[in-house]
């Protein structure tokens, strides 16, 4: 399940088990690096011991992609708090990023006996989850401290928890941010991220857990039961442009044909004369769908014009320094195709322009491309995500600096989108308009968080990091951290 969701997190991977006739209730193992590394899928014998280590009836998983804290193997998941007495000894991982993580963190020192070792949201989880625990006896009450947790956290954060009784629990924030999807048959009870994993476990009736709600499986069953109103929701619609696996449905909404969908509002807006000499190239992988869905519409051929090494990961969930080395890396162009022509180059999504400034040159230069004309399936990123995407600072977003206030949101122009195509090196730029979004996904803006191309939070710690972002008046921006480690927000 782990490996069909790698591209969620490639920084650590890790995994928790319960088993009732082992010293070790629970047991975690967990690694920095891919699925692969971290469990040593390469070399048979360590991973069998490894696997055995971590046999048992009930597991929970995580891939790590870091949103709040450092790299290292400390801040990987599943954490795992320790008690003797079984309820209160849990192991539990999440995705997503509290967005009030700093104010948290305060209002938890504040408290006075309080140490935090570790600088990230997930310690914070784990300390708000024992204190609720404190006072529960062996049936805990989960609504009603998933209930209490809502009114304390503002942000993502869909979680999976094991407790040394072998009882699972999966929970999904009130907005669902993030994807949670769930599946039974017979005995087996299953919940991932995304579908896929359990497609491929061979899951037929697979469902997305409700916003607000979470689900409780043990050995005598498995109950769904609400903890939180969810009056609207705010999908993360970046997971359909980029993040989600391609072959994912997430809330009733498949991955693959929202992307097609995206390629087809490009074809209708395209405006480039269309002669022999023109190609559609993808920036693969993630671009592929809608490159293809474009090009067919045009009656244009998409081709493999920029060859992928398979063994550079996604370098967009990795953000390293060196990431700009990665990305020339990772792709080669190919004269064979590119020489002559003229591209329309399509791309999934520009965040900090580190992929683009790194493929444009090399297409026109080792390619030898007569014209390259940039088509973007997602609309300019103006806004900063404090919601579990790693781009949480304005300033480091490529069409944040191009946009201009219009009265009523920020907006790229044509104007600018023609300055942003000099600056890459590209012949013409075209990003997709905000409302296209909606439509391709198939989902109303009432149930989709767009923030990071409209400037619109749907929570109020989001709405205020934002207004003191515009302010600058607090100068996160050249600050190492992200803006939500650095500012509490409101009180
Ligand atoms: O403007 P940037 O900051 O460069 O970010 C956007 C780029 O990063 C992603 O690629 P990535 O290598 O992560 O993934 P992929 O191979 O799965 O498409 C995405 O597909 C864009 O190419
Ligand atoms: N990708 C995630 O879900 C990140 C979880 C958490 N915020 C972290 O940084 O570890
Ligand atoms: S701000 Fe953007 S990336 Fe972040 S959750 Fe909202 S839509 Fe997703």
């Amino acid at each position: 399940m782990l490996l069909d969701m790698q591209n969620r997190g490639q920084l650590a991977a890790g995994m928790a088990s319960y088993r009732s006739d082992r010293n070790a209730l629970i047991k975690v193992h967990k690694e920095l690096g891919t699925v692969a590394e971290a469990f040593r899928l390469n070399h048979k014998a360590e991973f069998e011991n490894i696997m055995t280590g971590v046999d048992g009836p009930a597991a929970i998983g995580h891939v790590r992609y870091a949103t709040c804290g450092g790299d290292d193997r400390y801040n990987a998941q599943p954490f795992e708090r320790d008690h003797g007495r079984k309820t209160k000894w849990f192991a539990f991982a999440f995705n997503g990023q509290l967005a009030n993580y700093k104010a948290l963190k305060e209002e938890l020192l504040a408290k006075g006996d309080y140490h935090l070792k570790r600088d990230t949201d997930t310690e914070i989880i784990m300390h708000a989850l024992a204190y609720e625990l404190q006072t529960e006896d062996s049936d805990p009450d989960w609504v009603g401290i998933f209930r209490r947790l809502s009114e304390w956290f503002d942000g993502a954060y869909n979680i999976v928890l094991l407790t040394a009784n072998g009882e699972l629990v999966v929970a999904r924030d009130p907005l669902g941010f993030r994807p949670l999807c769930i599946a039974q048959n017979g005995p087996l009870f299953a919940a991932a991220s995304e579908s896929v994993p359990l497609a491929n476990l061979g899951f037929r009736d697979i469902e997305s857990l409700e916003p607000g709600t979470l689900a409780v499986a043990s050995a005598s069953g498995v109950r769904i039961e609400r903890y939180a109103p969810s009056p609207r929701q705010a999908h993360c619609f970046f997971e359909w442009i980029y993040f989600a696996n391609v072959a994912s449905t997430l809330d009733d909404r498949s991955v693959y044909l929202s992307r097609a969908g995206l390629g087809k509002e490009m074809a209708r807006l395209e405006t480039v004369p269309l002669d022999e000499g023109t190609i559609v190239v993808p920036v693969p992988d993630t671009a592929k769908a809608a490159a293809d869905a474009m090009a067919f519409a045009l009656g244009v051929p998409s081709v493999e014009g920029l060859m992928r090494n398979r063994y550079v990961g996604r370098t967009f969930i990795e953000g390293t320094a060196d990431r700009a080395a990665k990305a020339r890396l990772k792709y080669t162009p190919l004269p064979e195709v590119l020489a002559g022509k003229r591209v329309l180059l399509v791309e999934d999504s520009i965040v900090r322009s580190t992929t683009m400034r790194a493929l444009v040159h090399e297409i026109r230069d080792r390619g030898g491309a007569r014209e390259i004309h940039l088509r973007v399936a997602c609309p300019p990123i103006i806004a900063p995500c404090y919601y579990g995407i790693d781009m949480s600072k304005r300033d480091e977003l490529f069409a944040a600096k191009y946009a201009e206030f219009d009265g009523e949101r920020y907006v790229v122009s044509e104007e600018a989108q023609d300055r942003m195509a000099k600056e890459l090196g590209a012949d013409s730029l075209r990003y997709l308009p905000v409302d296209s979004i909606a439509r391709s996904v198939s989902l109303s803006p009432e149930r989709l968080c767009r923030a990071c191309i409209t400037g619109e939070y749907p929570t109020d710690t989001g709405t205020e990091l934002y207004q003191i972002e515009l302010a600058a008046s607090l100068g996160v921006g050249p600050s190492k951290n992200r803006a939500y480690e650095t500012v509490a927000g409101p009180a």
